[in-house]
């Protein structure tokens, strides 16, 4: 996995990564400014009129530099920026200064007449990760400026005036597109920030894991290529029992379909036998969505070790039974998945949380977990709290959102990079639930069942939103599981 490594360290990074392959930090500049024009060259409508970059003091505005270079080449009508003397620049934004073709236009920024024409584009090369503090002056009146232009906006590395690590303070440059070197910097994952960061891309300029990995953070970032080597391999002769049994308890009347969604995402997920067991007087009243699930009666004195896993909570309500509720995690000593209201009983009666099994995976939304751990005034506390619940119980905490964080009960807090704003939509929990519940039937860790579920759910929300846009459902979600499998080469 990806380290998320702090804004002070990128500076350590470089370092170290230089003098280990023998390149220049100049070099290191080019590939990120390459990285970024082939970002731009695939993404960006070509038929714009003009590209203008702003470049500020330090490296991020070196990188605006070689981006005006690169992209003349390219045949764009670039027209550059500077905000401070050259001669007080740094040394890389000096050697790119130097290398500008003569078609490149070059403006000191208090000399501008502060026209952007129409169908032109913006780069904020500004600041990048070395901001430290808040930004003032002719800065501030320049972000001030580009904030209120109806030009496409496109942030170098991050967007000027964010900290890497910290929440914003004062005035940020409000990007459409942010195109982050090597790894997303933490600031650009928190929910406070999305209208500052518009989307978020990263790319890949060839510093390794292994290099990053040497900061330990403990903060990492879950991309595709992570996936495969979690799962498990079946082959042909695996029969229905290797795959797993699931039994998915909740639903009370009225809210049954969100157990129907669990199970549905857990077939799809690829186990052996769902049954549900609705919170009902008589669960044989409903109808299962699809003829493959089975239905479950519980009561406090049912054998639950039949299943391989199970998950509680969708649709439960708020009227259950503690002692009932007690009994599942008396009757069951695995690890299990709880979500919905299986948590928010669990808020209303804190005793419980003790006797959850260890390494149980516990899937919150924000409120569900403020409802748990009460409120936290931004984001970065919010980490901090899933980190110290997380520790203190022994428990895997999945704080679903974009950017859904995973908190082991080693304190190691993995981000998602999968899915997309359309999987807000009811259901779309419940068939989380369900994939989890669906891995860790198949005999996945915990820890892998977590990520996969997460990863691939949050893939299958991509794959399905292609065709289904903002029209999508969490049935779409499931119809789209198996493909994920495909797309990520598991057989
Ligand atoms: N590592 C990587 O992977 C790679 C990193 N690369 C790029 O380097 C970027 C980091 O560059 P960086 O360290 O030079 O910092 P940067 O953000 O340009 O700003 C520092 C300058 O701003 C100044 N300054 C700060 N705050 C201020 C304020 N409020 N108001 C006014 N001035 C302020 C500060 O001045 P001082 O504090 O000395 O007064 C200094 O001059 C990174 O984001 C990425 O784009 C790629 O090229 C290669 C791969
Ligand atoms: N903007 C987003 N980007 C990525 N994933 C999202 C986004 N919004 C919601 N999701 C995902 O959708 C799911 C919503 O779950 P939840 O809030 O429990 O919904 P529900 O209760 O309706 O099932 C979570 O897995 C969450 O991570
Ligand atoms: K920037």
């Amino acid at each position: 996995m990806l380290p998320i490594i702090s804004g002070e360290q990128v500076k350590h990074l470089d370092q170290q990564y230089i003098s280990a392959e023998g390149i220049s930090s100049l070099d290191l500049m080019e590939r990120a400014a390459n990285a970024f024009v082939a970002w731009f060259t695939t993404t960006i409508n070509p038929n714009i009129k003009q590209v203008y970059i702003f470049a500020g003091p330090g490296n991020n505005g070196g990188d605006g530099v070689a981006i005006a270079r690169l992209l003349q080449e390219r045949y764009y009508n670039v027209h550059l920026f500077y905000l401070q003397e050259v001669a007080d620049c740094s040394a890389d934004f000096k050697a790119n200064y130097s290398r500008l073709p003569d078609k490149v236009l070059v403006t000191k920024f208090n000399e501008w007449n502060g026209i952007i024409a129409e169908h032109s584009v913006i780069i904020d090369g500004v600041f990048g990760v070395g901001i430290n503090r808040p930004i003032e002056g002719v800065f501030q009146r320049l972000i001030q400026i580009l904030n209120k232009a109806t030009a496409l906006k496109i942030a170098i590395d991050i967007p000027s005036g964010l900290p890497a690590d910290q929440i914003a303070f004062g005035t940020v440059f409000r990007a459409d597109h942010t195109v982050s070197f090597q790894f997303p910097k933490l600031s650009l994952l928190f929910p406070e920030h999305a209208s500052f960061i518009g989307e978020l891309h990263i790319m890949d300029i060839g510093i390794s894991e292994e290099t990053m990995d040497a900061f330990q953070v403990g903060r990492f970032y879950l991309r595709a290529k992570d996936i495969p080597s979690l799962h498990r391999s079946f082959h042909r002769f695996s029969h229905k029992g290797d795959y797993g049994k699931v039994l998915i308890i909740g639903g009370a009347k009225g809210k049954t379909g969100a157990i129907n969604l669990s199970a549905h995402a857990a077939l799809r997920t690829d186990s052996g036998l769902v049954h549900l067991a609705p919170y009902l007087e008589d669960p044989y009243l409903i109808q299962p969505i699809i003829s493959e699930l089975m239905l479950f009666q519980d009561d406090s004195k049912q054998n639950l070790n039949n299943f391989d896993a199970i998950a509680i909570g969708p649709g439960w309500g708020m009227g259950v039974d503690i002692a009932y509720y007690q009994s599942i995690l008396a009757r069951f000593q695995k690890p299990i998945v709880i979500d919905a209201d299986g948590l928010n009983l669990l808020a209303a009666n804190p005793d419980l949380i003790h006797k959850i099994p260890k390494n149980s995976v516990l899937t919150p939304h924000l409120k569900e977990f403020e409802r748990l751990v009460g409120k936290s005034k931004d984001h970065l506390e919010r980490m901090e709290k899933a980190k110290n619940f997380a520790i203190a119980n022994g428990l895997i905490l999945v704080l679903k959102g974009a950017h859904t964080l995973v908190t082991l009960p080693d304190g190691r807090q993995i981000f998602n990079s999968s899915g997309n704003q359309y999987m807000a939509t009811a259901g779309s929990g419940d068939v989380l639930t369900g994939m989890i519940a669906s891995f860790l039937g198949q005999g996945y860790s915990p820890e892998h069942a977590a990520l996969c579920g997460v990863y691939h759910h949050g893939l299958a929300g991509e794959l399905a939103s292609k065709s289904k846009w903002r029209g999508m459902i969490a049935s779409d979600i499931i119809e789209a599981i198996p493909r994920t499998f495909l797309e990520l080469g598991i057989k």
